[in-house]
């Protein structure tokens, strides 16, 4: 593992351990020429495939990893689409089962989901209440909460609006700031902050900070590197379902920009070389077993 200057790296221990896992979806395929719509297509038209191609009808969205993630770390996940960043905190927050392996985690990690319980009609201030209460919150909480989740989005008089009227970051601000008012010990961000402004990801890079100061620990799933490097201590780099880096933000963010400048200019072989490269360098966790039936997490 990398060096670090994160001072609250040193002595905090795994919020979250991913052993050994992986993850393999299940899917319904259909040959080319079969019965979907491209296949009713061809036959409207008289027109037979010329081969029948064989899709796989499994998709290994994550192959054996192992990640310990610790109190007090904010954690950047990159990659490019389709390389089981979701899959992996879907893992984590328990919403999935791993084909393989296990998860840990020293409370249930909170993912910032509450928009399935927003309601688009409601104004920005009901939407907190009904937010609050979608995430177990009592009323009395919620009182002593409202504030100050008002004063984290920062919606001005927008807040007595209609949801639906809100653009895509202001109903990230509202979203962000309802999930993180629960203090969560394990709090997971899956692209919630992409479409924040500067002024917000300010915000937010200061109640990240108050949670990891609280030995909370943050997930981030961000396409956004600006983002990432800006809120987090540490980064995990997917690609293809292989981890491909855990360490740094600095370090590893200066590989996958010059990796995804070789893949957008069509040098695949340099890319390639990266993708070896960090292959080689990554010194993945391991977890070992302290007594038979208790885990113990370890850097090696
Ligand atoms: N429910 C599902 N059923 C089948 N395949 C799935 C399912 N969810 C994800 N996958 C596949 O698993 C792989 C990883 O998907 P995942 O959503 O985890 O990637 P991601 O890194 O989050 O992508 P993105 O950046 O585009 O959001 C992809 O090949 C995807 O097609």
């Amino acid at each position: 593992m990398a060096e670090t200057n994160d001072p609250f790296w040193y002595n905090s221990s795994p919020a979250v351990v991913v052993d050994n896992v992986s993850m393999v979806y299940q899917v319904k395929a259909e040959s080319a020429g079969g019965d979907g719509l491209y296949g009713r297509y061809k036959s409207l038209f008289n027109r037979p495939a010329k081969t029948k191609t064989v899709v796989p009808d499994r998709v290994h969205a994550l192959k054996p990893l192992t990640v310990v993630a610790n109190h007090g770390e904010s954690i950047g996940v990159i990659g490019l689409n389709g390389s089981g960043k979701s899959t992996l905190m879907k893992l984590i927050c328990g919403k999935a089962k791993p084909t393989q392996g296990a998860v840990y985690a020293s409370s249930t990690p909170i993912m910032l989901g509450v928009s399935a319980a927003l309601v688009p009609d409601l104004s920005g201030r009901d939407n907190v209440v009904l937010g609050c209460l979608a995430m177990g919150m009592t009323r009395d909480e919620i009182s002593a909460k409202y504030d100050g989740i008002l004063d984290l989005a920062g919606l001005e008089s927008a807040i007595n609006l209609p949801m639906r009227s809100y653009s895509s970051g202001m109903s990230a601000r509202l979203r962000f700031a309802i999930a993180a008012s629960i203090n969560p010990e394990i709090l997971i961000l899956d692209e919630a902050l992409n479409t924040g402004d500067d002024e917000f990801r300010g915000r937010t890079k200061r109640r990240m900070d108050e949670l990891r100061g609280q030995a909370g620990c943050v997930f981030l799933v961000s396409h956004s590197l600006s983002t990432v490097q800006d809120l987090c201590t540490r980064i995990i780099w997917l690609d293809k379902g292989d981890l491909l880096y855990d360490g740094p933000p600095a370090y590893g963010l200066k590989w996958y920009r010059r990796y995804t400048k070789f893949l957008a200019e069509g040098n695949n072989a340099e890319a390639d070389r990266i993708k070896r490269r960090m292959f080689q360098e990554l010194q993945p966790a391991r977890v070992i077993p302290k007594v038979p039936g208790r885990r113990k997490s370890t850097w090696v």
